[in-house]
């Protein structure tokens, strides 16, 4: 059981409410495909992701984008529950996707960047600290049904 406290909670809806779910969601999908380019292998219907130009115009890549970003969304309405909420994603991607976990690590990051660069100055350290703790318990609630 995660402890959040009154500020972080408040933070996290502050910075949420103000997400533009596709845009941001397509910025950290594509920075995690081009930084980390083994990761399109699991993409392999997406189609041309052969540069940084096709990754970031990809239709599927954005359509892609706004799914994750909603199921973050998700774990924003379920703060204190966010492991049982993801129960069903985490087994996807361990027995049918056969992600492997290291990489929900690193679209955290890639996400923590993109609210980095949407939000500036407002993304101050406590509220880099605040977000960096709530993707960590999305990571570790994706990562529960791996065994
Ligand atoms: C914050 C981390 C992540 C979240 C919240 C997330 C969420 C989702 C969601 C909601 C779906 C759709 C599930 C459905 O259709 O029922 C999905 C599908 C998928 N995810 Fe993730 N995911 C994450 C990380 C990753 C990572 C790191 C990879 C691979 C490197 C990955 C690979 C996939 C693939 C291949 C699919 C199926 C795509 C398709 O064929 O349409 N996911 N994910």
């Amino acid at each position: 059981m995660v402890n959040w406290t009154v500020t972080e909670r408040k933070t996290i809806n502050s910075i949420w409410a103000k997400v533009h779910i596709e845009e941001v969601g397509t910025q950290a999908l594509v920075r995690l495909l081009v930084v980390y380019p083994w990761t399109q292998r699991y993409f392999s219907t997406f189609g041309n992701l052969s540069n940084p130009a096709a990754i970031a115009g990809n239709a599927k890549v954005h359509e892609h984008g706004k799914t994750v970003l909603t199921a973050v969304g998700e774990a924003v309405r379920h703060m204190d529950d966010v492991k049982s909420t993801f129960a069903k994603l985490s087994k996807l991607h361990s027995e049918k996707l056969h992600v492997d976990p290291d990489n929900f690590k690193h679209l955290g990051d890639c996400l923590s960047i993109v609210l980095a660069a949407t939000f500036g100055h407002a993304y101050t350290p406590d509220v880099q600290a605040a977000w960096q703790k709530f993707i960590a318990v999305i990571v570790s609630a994706l990562s529960s049904q791996y065994h």
